[in-house]
């Protein structure tokens, strides 16, 4: 892999609105050169968890001649309401913020969700940098340009498709981390595997103990290449008119979920579940080998990964996969494997067949 512990590596999203993911160690001082030129204000979001980190970042701003503004926002998914935006949204008129200045988003996936949603409305669209501190916000949630919040009927209803300027993956954030933390964000590299690059399940089989430590020898190796297969398919289809689906693999089920559980399960314990879901899926409509689909249930659990789900939920979640973002009127539509690598979608599946799968997950 290029790059070393000194050098970052650089991953190019191409496209209409090409930028750089970054990864690597120190790298604080890349930021200005991401924000490019004409930046004058910069509204640095983030939440308590990760003020220190934060204020660090508004410091090195500051010192080299921004005008930066820290803006406190709720941890976590209680960040994605359009209360927390319209907060949001008033720090920047007080502040003055405009079409030259920019937002930087430091924390998890849900809050560069949140900074990317109020970069892409505010003055209908300023700049926006993600600084992300979870291996799920550096493998997927950074990378790519989907921003959003939640709405009470479900989970990232409304949003927009906002690419950043670029993005900031410094490694050294997950060193504190928690374990858990980090092993639900390995839902997502474990779906870079499945939908693209099988040698990240190879890596996680291996060694699966050294694969769950946020200090263990693959993380960097894990993170690029997730980035990779992300950056190929945003590269591609940045408007989820086609192939981007993909990357929704688990999801149906996942995000259903999530609102049932009124988003205290973490996005990458839910999506595991929604994998093993959608695998099973692949198997019954005959469409998926027997070992790829078994591989599934036996890696997510490898890392201590949730693999199953209260079978009482069904109506409940089956009602819920409704308004997802691939539906299409009444049809359900769903990311399922072909072979491993090999991803296509599962157009209005007999509903005996989705009732058949569920019960491959029900507890
Ligand atoms: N836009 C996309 O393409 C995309 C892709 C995947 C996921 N997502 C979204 O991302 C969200 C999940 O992101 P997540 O798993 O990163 O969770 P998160 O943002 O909720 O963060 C998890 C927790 O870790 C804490 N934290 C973050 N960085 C830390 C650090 N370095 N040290 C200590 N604590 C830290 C946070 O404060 C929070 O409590 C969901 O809302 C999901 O929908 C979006
Ligand atoms: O980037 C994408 O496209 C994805 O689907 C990545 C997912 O991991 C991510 O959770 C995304 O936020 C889901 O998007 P949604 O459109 O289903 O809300
Ligand atoms: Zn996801």
């Amino acid at each position: 892999m290029s790059g070393d512990a000194f050098e970052p590596t650089r991953v190019h999203v191409g496209g209409d609105h090409p930028y750089d993911v970054v990864i690597g160690t120190g790298l604080l001082g890349e930021l200005p050169g991401l924000l490019g030129d004409g930046v004058q204000r910069v509204a640095v979001i983030h939440p308590g968890a990760l003020r220190a980190t934060a204020d660090a970042v508004r410091d090195d701003l500051l010192a080299q001649g921004f005008e930066a503004h820290a803006v406190e926002v709720p941890d976590a998914e209680d960040a994605k309401t359009a209360e927390v935006a319209a907060y949001c949204w008033s720090v920047l008129g007080r502040i003055g913020m405009t079409r030259s200045d920019a937002v930087v988003g430091i924390g998890g996936g849900a809050t560069t969700d949140l900074a990317g949603f109020v970069a892409a409305s505010w003055l209908r669209g300023v700049k926006w940098v993600p600084v992300p501190t979870t291996v799920l916000g550096m493998v997927d949630a950074a990378v790519g340009g989907k921003t959003g919040i939640n709405t009470a009927e479900g989970k990232n209803l409304v949003g927009a498709f906002h690419p950043p300027a670029g993005v900031l993956c410094d490694l050294a954030a997950l060193s504190s981390l928690p374990v858990n933390e980090y092993v639900a964000g390995l839902a997502e590299v474990v779906k870079a595997g499945f939908i693209a690059d099988p040698t990240i399940l190879d890596i996680v089989e291996a060694d699966p103990a050294g694969a769950a430590r946020p200090d263990g020898p693959y993380v960097r190796d894990l993170v690029v290449r997730s980035v990779r297969v992300k950056a190929d398919v945003v590269g591609a289809d940045l408007r989820e008119s086609g192939l981007r689906e993909i990357l929704n693999y688990g999801h149906t089920l996942g995000h259903a979920i999530e609102k049932l559980e009124r988003y205290k399960w973490r996005h990458g314990a839910a999506v595991s579940v929604g994998m093993v879901f959608a695998a099973e899926l692949g198997r019954l409509a005959g469409r998926l080998d027997d070992d790829t689909a078994d591989r599934h249930r036996r890696i997510l659990e490898l890392l201590g990964l949730p693999t199953s789900y209260d079978g009482s939920a069904w109506p409940r979640l089956l009602d819920t996969m409704r308004i997802d973002k691939k539906s299409r009127g009444d049809r359900l539509r769903f990311v399922v494997l072909d072979a491993l690598g090999k991803p296509g979608i599962l157009e209005a599946p007999d509903p005996q067949l989705l009732t058949a799968a569920f019960t491959e997950v029900a507890r």
